[in-house]
């Protein structure tokens, strides 16, 4: 697909031993201050799984799915995969992309939304892949982010829908949608997206959190209420986070008379650590404890909807065409070089 002659996916990583768990979170955490005690405390919920974090297998399940769909419909792109955190490292790639000879490729990255570690790192940690791999590194092109793109619209509803249908009979009419994303801190949130584009308070990232859940609940029908909540929140106490955690807001809900919840995690796109101990353990937990009927609906994964996403977004790149959304939100500029820039 002309001018790319290859395909990159660029996840987070994650470990797949007991012995990869602290060098990976050393990896991640590297400079960022977050306290020792939130370390150890994330370190038990990898050693909770034996240390295996299930997003380097989403990954490759993604990759397959991605390999198969390009074939079927003659795209003819080799396809890559490369990691922030944890191997395959993505300056290996990279690596291996120049030995290959790769010139030009199209990456995306398994993020959506607008904001410093959803976008603007992914930004920066190609840069440093290729200045560490020297002149022979391909050109590489990050897609922009996806959030309102139908593709990752319609696995969220049908994933939905589904929840519901595992929910107790007399509980599903009156059943809250709770819409969950990563928290990060407020000044990160409101630095998203491109200082011209002017969000207020919050931000692109929250503008567009906003959308997407109002996109899925008007989709989802049935006049379900709905709720945007944040989780994994992270960094000293003294710092603001977005809010609310998504276990107050249980505690509100179960205190107002609400009989049963189905969370979303429509700010990831596989469901990962975050997602299996953050949402399936702790905030079931805390469901359980008020007596609250709880569904957790799956991610975006490999549903067909979101697999055809990714080579329509590479299709949209390559011609130069129109960003395809949902929303009315304009997203981060194409190659802009100070959106989502405050970490
Ligand atoms: C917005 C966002 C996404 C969604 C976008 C995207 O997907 O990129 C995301 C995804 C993920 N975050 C992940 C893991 C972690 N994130 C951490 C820490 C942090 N995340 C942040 C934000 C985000 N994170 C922030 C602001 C921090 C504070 C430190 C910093 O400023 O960077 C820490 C350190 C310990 C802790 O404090 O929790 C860990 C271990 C995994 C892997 C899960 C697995 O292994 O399956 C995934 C997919
Ligand atoms: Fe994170």
């Amino acid at each position: 697909m002309r001018p790319y002659d290859a395909f990159l996916l660029i996840s987070f990583g994650g470990p797949e031993a007991e012995d990869d768990v602290i060098p990976f979170l050393e990896n991640v955490t590297r400079g960022r201050g977050i306290p020792r005690e939130r370390l150890a405390e994330v370190g038990e919920h990898y050693f909770l799984f034996g240390g295996v974090s299930p997003i380097n297998g989403q990954c490759r399940d993604l990759l397959a799915a991605i390999r198969a769909d390009f074939t079927e419909h003659e795209v003819d792109l080799p396809v890559y995969w490369g990691n922030r955190f944890w191997a395959p490292m993505l300056t290996d790639t990279v690596r291996k992309m120049a030995e290959d000879g790769v010139r030009r490729a199209v990456a995306l990255s398994t993020s959506a939304y607008s904001n410093y570690s959803s976008h603007r790192a992914y930004l920066d940690d190609i840069e440093r892949a290729r200045a560490e791999v020297g002149p022979d590194a391909p050109e590489i092109e990050l897609i922009r982010p996806f959030f309102d793109h139908p593709g990752f619209i319609e696995p969220l509803v049908d994933h939905t829908l589904q929840a519901l249908e595992r929910l107790p009979e007399d509980k599903r009419t009156g059943a809250r949608l709770l819409f969950s994303a990563h928290s990060v801190p407020t000044a990160m949130a409101d630095a998203s997206g491109a200082p011209e584009q002017g969000y207020g308070t919050g931000g692109a990232y929250v503008a567009q959190l906003e959308e997407v859940a109002r996109l899925v609940a008007e989709r989802v029908g049935g006049g379900h209420r709905y709720d945007l909540v944040y989780q994994s929140r992270s960094g000293p106490p003294s710092q603001p986070w977005l809010e609310p955690d998504i276990n107050d807001r249980l505690e509100e809900l179960a205190a107002d008379g609400t009989e049963a919840v189905v969370v979303v995690p429509y700010g990831f796109v596989s469901d990962h650590m975050e997602v299996k101990y953050d949402l399936d353990n702790e905030a079931r937990q805390t469901a359980e404890k008020l007596g609250l009927a709880f569904e957790r609906a799956l991610a975006p994964g490999t549903h067909p909807a979101f697999v055809r996403m990714v080579r329509e977004l590479v299709a949209e790149r390559a011609q130069g065409a129109e960003r395809v959304g949902l929303s009315t939100l304009p997203g981060c500029p194409e190659g802009s070089a100070d959106c989502c820039a405050q970490r």
